[in-house]
């Protein structure tokens, strides 16, 4: 039973991509931010620290170039340094999505990052993919392959007796 739910949750495996924007590391968020996606079970595959290039922006946002607060979002997202994570889990997507919460930090529900530390959208502290094809997309965009790690969990991979 145990065997089958392990295999069944192996074979759904997700990853998606947070990233702590400046005003998050500026406010010392990011071990809280962090702290969320380890309690929540999921596993940190990739990690850094980057200041963000207008290059790689335009990429990520590409869909949003024409909207009207595209100029001052990359000025926010430039502002400073920026930590990019790789977590990666059963429906991590959409399950990152909601703890994340709403775009507009205002309907975004008390319990949710956003909706705990912050209250503008043009300041609202972090990213996650909006889905699998985006996650797959950002990803690639932002890390190299070489810079995300396989590893196995000490607490789910004892199977024998113990010593
Ligand atoms: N009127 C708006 C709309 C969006 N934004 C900024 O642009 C980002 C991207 O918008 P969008 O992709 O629509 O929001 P999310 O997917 O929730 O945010 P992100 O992509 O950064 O996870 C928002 O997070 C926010 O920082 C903004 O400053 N003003
Ligand atoms: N109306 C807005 N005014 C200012 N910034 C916005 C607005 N809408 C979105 N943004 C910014 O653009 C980011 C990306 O937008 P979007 O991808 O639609 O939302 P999300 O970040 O929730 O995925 C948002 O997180 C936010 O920082
Ligand atoms: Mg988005």
């Amino acid at each position: 039973m145990l065997e089958t739910l392990s295999k069944y949750l192996s074979s759904t495996l997700e990853r998606t991509l947070i990233a702590v924007k400046p005003d998050g590391v500026q406010r010392r968020l990011v071990g809280q931010i962090m702290q969320r996606f380890e309690q929540r079970g999921f596993k940190l595959v990739g990690l850094k620290m980057l200041q963000v290039s207008d290059d790689l922006l335009s990429q990520h946002y590409c869909e949003l170039r024409t909207k009207p607060f595209y100029p001052r979002l990359l000025h926010y997202m430039t502002s400073g340094p920026v930590v990019a994570m790789v977590w990666e889990g059963h429906k991590v997507v959409q399950t990152s999505r909601t703890m994340v919460g709403h775009t507009n930090p205002a309907e975004a529900q008390a319990g949710t990052v956003r909706g705990d530390f912050s209250f503008h959208v043009s300041r609202n502290v972090v990213h996650a993919s909006d889905s699998l094809e985006g996650a797959q997309r950002e990803i690639q965009l932002w890390f190299q392959r070489k810079e995300l790690l396989n590893w196995d969990c000490c607490d789910q991979t004892i199977t024998g007796s113990c010593v």
